[in-house]
């Protein structure tokens, strides 16, 4: 037999003969899982059978506590291994449709034989449980297979590192369990088997990649040592895809220490939500929280305030009504810097000595403490503290004083009142709470009514004292509204530029409006007064879409993280927020303590789509194209809207003949969007049209604005409507970029009346171009 096939065949055999054992062992946790199941069932039927429940004397009681007790513990250890072992048994079944997908002959310095290693999702011990038949790929081992091609190679050991040589590099190609491919790669990861991956329909959930990992990906996933990890990486280059390996790498590094839930990922909208939420349960891990930070801001303030969200704030920088914006768009930009925060700081400093406004304590309409009581306490009796200790004693003295006056007040009229409605509940508690000696009957009535009518004064109390403790005797929005009397100070600006940001930023919070801009600082400044609940539970936090985030809002976010690690992944081509295309951005920022990386890399799309795209963006020439090759992007050109809905139409029909599962006709705002989706509903029987709210979508046809688009692919995007009179300033040129690159395998683009100028920067042997003056029959 030539080597070759003899080769196959023992791989093919083995990946049977571990199939058959992973089968063997599914056959026994199972069998296993199933005893216990029924242990415990009988436990509990038992339970009460099996103690001995004795409370007459002492020693009795005392064994029939000992006796629960130890029911109790047997009960919750059988269900523990019974979760341990359903865990164990995901893994195994997920293994049973593909044991592995690589192998790395490794002959370690100082011996002869290579080891084989075998790298799956998790490992798997032989039957005696004494050798690996598979590797988890997140074992140290297995790391070569991503960082080396054969040759020299090395690895971190537990406190070494262990050189040798790669002997063989093998990847395989299964079908439900079974051994469908193999091939040989002299480099770090075959292109093949990533040109097979890569040239697959778009899903609607994001996949995982550990099979196919790159290098520089690997580094990331790999990184333990810097608190701060900033990923900037061009579109398409697997950030995302790295950050959720990397998740699931440091769960199984960190599994005695860390939990899922003891991470959490900041994602650009509820739909990418959704769009990853498939990845570590493929990986057999849990997922970990997820969240947008407009919506961890709305929960903060959003029972105050109407917060706008960043999609509304963008609508509105995206409206071509910039002119009568203006101080809006300074406001944004301005309010996103370090230069604002530190005018906020300044302006914290001085309500040291002056300015904090308070609210009048009252009970029923009557005054307790009036705001100038509050004033004169915090600002003379406390004044040498600093101010978040000075709001907490305060809050402290208002309690006591509430408490002071609960006797004065159980003698007003209304308590009178409300005893009389009192139900029958209440009366029955005072009865038992009485002491049981009280002889004298008179005695024992007005102690009942003493002790009903405090009852009812505490009760009444409750809902000040709750606010109390929520700090709300200081008008955080009436001294927040202040600042906006300062004169800024700052390089950044003019007064009078300043002036006319203070005169709407006011206005907006008078109608109790809180501008997206407005309410990181807004809660920054609340939290500088009345102390930031920092959250020291969360160890990792991950930012995805970074770039979007402003340079005060990174800084937030580390305030209220103050022990986590971070992953910050972006891409400042994408950044489509106003605010964002200042040159601070966290981006480009290079700080001693954050750690960076670039993936230049781009994987999602065609070679040809690839080209196009970067040539959108300057720098663009850097990006390099993963060599995955298709039809070349199109850009038509056409007079009217009737011609444009005419090409419409047939590009659509052209990628569903084509089997596209995922279309997107990518527009520039909603307004767009709303437009489109009406006119396509006329023809086609449904149309997914995505908004703010979507959680996830499907296969089929949809209509979103690019906004809506970050972060997620589609087979073929249509990008309507590319004119110069949509995609023209720097703001627009990221979205056409954002827009461009979701496209995986076609990519074409429709423009009323002239080509935006941006896409005429582009090589024209890039494109197909077509000019349209009037419809075809
Ligand atoms: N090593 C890899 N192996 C297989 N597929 C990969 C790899 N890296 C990236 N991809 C694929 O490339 C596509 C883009 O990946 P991903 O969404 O993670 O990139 P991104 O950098 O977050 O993109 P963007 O910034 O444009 O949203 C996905 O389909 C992903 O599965």
């Amino acid at each position: 037999m030539p080597k070759q096939n003899q080769e196959w065949e023992e791989e093919y055999k083995r990946m049977q003969q571990v199939g058959h054992l992973i089968d063997k062992k599914i056959k026994r946790f199972s069998q296993y899982m199933r005893a216990i199941k029924d242990r415990v069932i009988d436990i509990k039927k038992d339970f009460w059978d099996d103690v001995t429940v004795n409370l007459t004397e002492l020693d009795d009681a005392l064994e029939t506590q000992a006796s629960l007790k130890q029911q109790a513990e047997f009960l919750s250890e059988r269900e523990r291994t019974h979760g341990q072992l359903a865990w164990q048994l995901s893994k195994l079944q997920k293994l049973q449709h593909k044991p592995y997908f690589g192998r790395i002959d490794f002959r370690e310095d100082g011996t002869n034989e290579a080891e084989k290693i075998y790298i799956g999702t998790s490992s798997l011990m032989d039957e005696n449980e004494e050798d690996f038949l598979i590797y988890d790929w997140r074992a140290p081992i297995s790391s070569m297979y991503y960082d080396f091609p054969p040759g020299d190679a090395h690895y971190e050991a537990v406190d070494e590192t262990i050189h040798g040589e790669l002997t063989l590099k093998r990847q395989y190609v299964t079908k439900q369990g079974e051994l469908t491919g193999m091939f040989d790669t002299g480099i770090t990861i075959g292109d093949g088997l990533l040109q097979s991956v890569l040239g697959q329909s778009a899903d609607t959930t994001m996949k995982s990649i550990v099979a196919t990992i790159q290098r520089e990906q690997n580094r990331i996933i790999r990184n333990e040592t810097h608190r701060y990890l900033v990923v900037q990486g061009v579109a398409g280059s697997g950030k995302t895809s790295a950050a959720m390996q990397r998740v699931a790498y440091l769960l199984y590094r960190y599994r005695q220490q860390m939990k899922a839930d003891q991470m959490i990922l900041f994602s650009p909208n509820p739909l990418f939500n959704g769009y990853v939420s498939r990845v570590l349960p493929e990986l057999g891990e849990d997922n970990i929280k997820q969240t947008t930070f407009y919506e961890y801001i709305e929960g903060q303030l959003g029972d105050r305030f109407v917060v706008e969200s960043p999609f509304e704030q963008l609508e509105l920088s995206l409206s071509r009504n910039h002119e009568d914006q203006t101080e809006r768009m300074l406001g944004m930009r301005h309010k996103a810097t370090k230069a604002f925060q530190e005018q906020v700081d300044r302006f914290i400093d001085q309500l040291h000595y002056s300015g904090v406004e308070f609210r009048t304590i009252r009970f029923r309409g009557d005054v307790i403490l009036s705001k100038n009581q509050l004033s004169q306490y915090f600002y003379k009796q406390l004044r040498d503290l600093p101010l978040q200790q000075r709001v907490e004693k305060l809050m402290r003295y208002i309690l006591r004083h509430l408490k002071e006056i609960e006797t004065t007040l159980i003698d007003q009229d209304w308590v009178e009142d409300e005893l009389q409605l009192l139900d029958k509940a209440d009366l029955q508690e005072a009865f038992s709470h009485l002491d049981q000696e009280t002889i004298d009957h008179h005695h024992e009535i007005d102690a009942e009514t003493q002790y009903l009518k405090q009852k009812i004064v505490k009760r009444a109390l409750l809902p000040l004292q709750e606010k109390v403790k929520r700090f709300n005797f200081i008008n955080v929005k009436k001294t927040y509204e202040k600042l906006y009397d300062q004169p800024a100070n700052s390089d950044e600006m003019t007064e009078e530029e300043w002036q006319k940001i203070a005169k709407f930023s006011k206005q907006y919070l008078n109608e109790n409006f809180l501008a997206w801009e407005d309410a990181t600082p807004f809660l920054y400044f609340e939290k500088m007064l009345t102390g930031f609940n920092e959250n020291r539970e969360i160890k990792h936090v991950f930012i995805d879409e970074a770039q979007d985030y402003s340079p005060f809002q990174i800084r937030y976010l580390k305030r209220i993280y103050p022990s986590s690690y971070m992953t910050l992944l972006g891409d400042y081509n994408q950044s489509i927020y106003y605010h964002a295309l200042l040159e601070d951005s966290i981006m480009k920022e290079e700080r001693d303590d954050h750690h960076r990386i670039q993936l230049m890399r781009s994987y999602r799309s065609t070679k040809e789509i690839v080209d196009f795209t970067r040539s959108l963006i300057p720098g663009g020439d850097q990006i390099e194209p993963f060599n995955r090759a298709g039809e070349l992007p199109e850009v038509i050109e056409v007079d009217h809207d009737t011609i444009a809905e005419y090409k419409l139409y047939q590009l659509i029909d052209r990628y569903e003949k084509a089997n596209h599962q995922t279309i997107a006709v990518v527009t520039k705002n909603r307004k767009q969007a709303d437009r489109v989706a009406r006119l396509l509903r006329s023809t086609y029987e449904t149309i997914h049209q995505i908004d703010p709210t979507s959680h996830s979508y499907e296969e089929g046809i949809h209509v979103i604005p690019a906004y809506l688009a970050k972060g997620i692919e589609f087979d073929a995007v249509i990008v309507y409507d590319a004119s110069a009179h949509e995609y023209l300033n720097d703001l627009e040129r990221h979205l056409l970029y954002t827009a461009c690159t979701r496209a995986m395998h076609s990519l074409s683009l429709i423009a009323v009346g002239g080509v935006s100028p941006i896409i005429k920067e582009v090589p024209t042997n890039t494109y197909r171009f077509s000019k349209i003056h009037h419809v075809e029959n």
